[in-house]
């Protein structure tokens, strides 16, 4: 199979950051701390309003470069992800005063739901708005007139709730809840950012999935998938001081239960698409067999790729929105990161190798067909999404069943089985539930955000992707130990001219 892969670029995107918050401290400056670097792009005000840019108490980091570990802990770091209102505080923790152990994280990690409510739209003139959001992370929809609850109202809480007016919002959106999981990913975790909700409720909006080179390569990106990239390749070229790293990028569809490359450069099958199989390694990963994965260097590559395979997506106008995605769309990006041998000796052995996959998720709107006016191919697909969406809910009911239900349903759908990991398996995940305020999506409202509550009670077992396989650890140790006789002789040589 062919795959689209284009002629590297050095990456040269500037920082994100004005190094305002550099850990001055410690004298672990950005260029020495590359999870401080990350930690550096948001500090929270008291008042739960966030500053990009980092604040005066954020620097720390897993571990710095110049010889002294910190982990989970520091003046203000804190490990956990983004909440509202808990003042400054830096991500990964370290700073001030780190230890010297390092321990890497196998810890049960909850499902994170941010709900995310866009503006009432053009096609929803006259609608009544809703919804109230009441800080922090709570929402309310009001009972439906002749419904026959007995409340008057379904309560609901989340990590947090954002009304996205602007693109404003939606950075600090992303400041808050979404650079934890990118840093996750950054330090050798498995990460996913998935977004669920009603056709037209904003998903793809939210995730920047359909977003075209120039948005991608804005100097200030909105959506998930864009402000990523930015972050990323600037972790990427400060750790790239001490880590020789490679990047891949991956872009596939599920279509009517067929799993499609948007990046194969094939002519065959649904838009040059040819349908692909999803596998099981023996650790447990799961991944689809024969796409393509695409080295790269810099967001230019990322930009382009993702303009290639938006070309391919499937996407349709219907009654509900001009441009539907019909397709669960899945940018997955992984990373490894071996230690430079001329760095490795400051770094511990359990962080010489990371290995770790992020996945972005845009899934197809769940709908109400008739609702859609849909009829013929586009009421197949209407049917097919939602039939994976079911799957997935019956998967997160599974999970949140505890020891009643043993068996989860993830081979029921590919949807399923290709977010095994994201749900319930190892990986950090971000839900985020996309809804519309207007009265008359009151029903679908309310689906969604049951569906998002339920994902938030999903615990998954996070762990540290830092193994190598024998053979890649036999090599390594190889490497080292010629890098070591090197450096030995050069030493014996210099103090023999010295004639000590
Ligand atoms: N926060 C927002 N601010 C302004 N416009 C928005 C916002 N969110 C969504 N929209 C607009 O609403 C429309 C529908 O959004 P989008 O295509 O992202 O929905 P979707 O959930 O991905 O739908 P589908 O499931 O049908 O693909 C688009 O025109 C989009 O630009």
């Amino acid at each position: 199979m062919g795959c689209g892969a284009s002629k590297a670029a050095v990456a040269n995107d500037p920082l994100l950051l004005d190094g305002k918050g550099s850990d001055q401290k410690s004298g672990n400056g950005p260029s020495s701390n590359v999870f401080g670097l990350l930690s550096l792009t948001r500090g929270l005000t008291a008042d739960g309003a966030i500053t990009v840019g980092g604040s005066e108490n954020s620097a720390g980091g897993m571990y710095g470069f110049d010889g002294k570990f910190g982990v989970a802990g520091g003046e203000n770091g804190a490990s956990g992800t983004g909440g509202a209102g808990v003042g400054k505080f830096g991500v990964g923790g370290g700073g001030k005063n780190g230890s010297s152990s390092i321990q890497p994280i196998n810890s049960e990690s909850s499902v994170k739901v941010v709900t995310v409510v866009r503006p009432l739209m053009d096609h929803e003139k006259g609608c009544e708005d809703i919804v109230k959001i009441l800080p922090p992370g709570k929402i309310e929809l009001p009972k439906k007139q002749n419904g026959s609850g007995t409340e008057d109202k379904y309560p609901f809480e989340f990590d947090r709730v954002v009304r996205v007016t602007s693109p404003e919002v939606s950075k600090e959106l992303y400041a808050a809840l979404v650079l934890p999981v990118v840093e996750r990913f950054c330090q050798g975790f498995n990460a996913t950012v998935l977004a669920y909700g009603q056709t037209g409720s904003g998903k793809t909006y939210t995730m920047g999935t359909s977003c075209n080179s120039k948005d991608v390569l804005a100097p200030d990106p909105t959506g998930v998938v864009p402000r990523s990239l930015k972050v990323l390749f600037s972790y990427i070229q400060i750790a790239s001081q001490s880590y020789d790293i490679t990047l891949k990028a991956q872009y596939v569809e599920i279509y009517n239960e067929n799993v499609l490359d948007l990046l194969s450069t094939e002519t065959s099958g649904k838009n040059g698409t040819s349908k692909l199989d999803i596998r099981e390694r023996p650790d447990g990963d799961v991944y689809v067999e024969g796409a393509c994965e695409i080295n790269v260097k810099s967001r230019e590559e990322v930009a382009r790729i993702l303009d290639q395979g938006n070309t391919k997506r499937s996407t349709a106008a219907h009654k509900m929105n001009s441009e539907s995605s019909r397709s669960h769309a899945i940018v997955t990006l992984t990373m490894e990161q071996r230690a430079k041998i001329s760095s490795a000796q400051k770094i511990p052995a359990d962080l010489r190798f990371l290995r770790s996959k992020l996945n972005l998720v845009d899934l197809a709107g769940s709908e109400r067909v008739k609702d859609t006016g849909a009829s013929g191919d586009r009421f197949s697909e209407g049917v097919s999404i939602n039939k994976g969406l079911m799957e997935l809910g019956n998967v997160i009911n599974a999970l949140t069943e505890g020891k009643k239900r043993s068996h989860v349903p993830y081979r029921n759908s590919k949807l399923t089985r290709l977010l095994q990991d994201s749900l319930g398996g190892n990986s950090e995940t971000l839900f985020v539930a996309c809804v519309s305020p207007a009265d008359k999506n009151h029903e679908q409202t309310l689906n969604t955000l049951r569906y998002a509550s339920r994902a938030r009670a999903i615990r998954n077992n996070l762990r540290l992707n830092n193994k190598l396989s024998p053979e890649e650890e036999l090599e390594y140790l190889r490497t080292l130990v010629q890098q070591l006789q090197s450096e030995n002789d050069q030493l014996k040589t210099r103090l023999a001219k010295t004639g000590l």
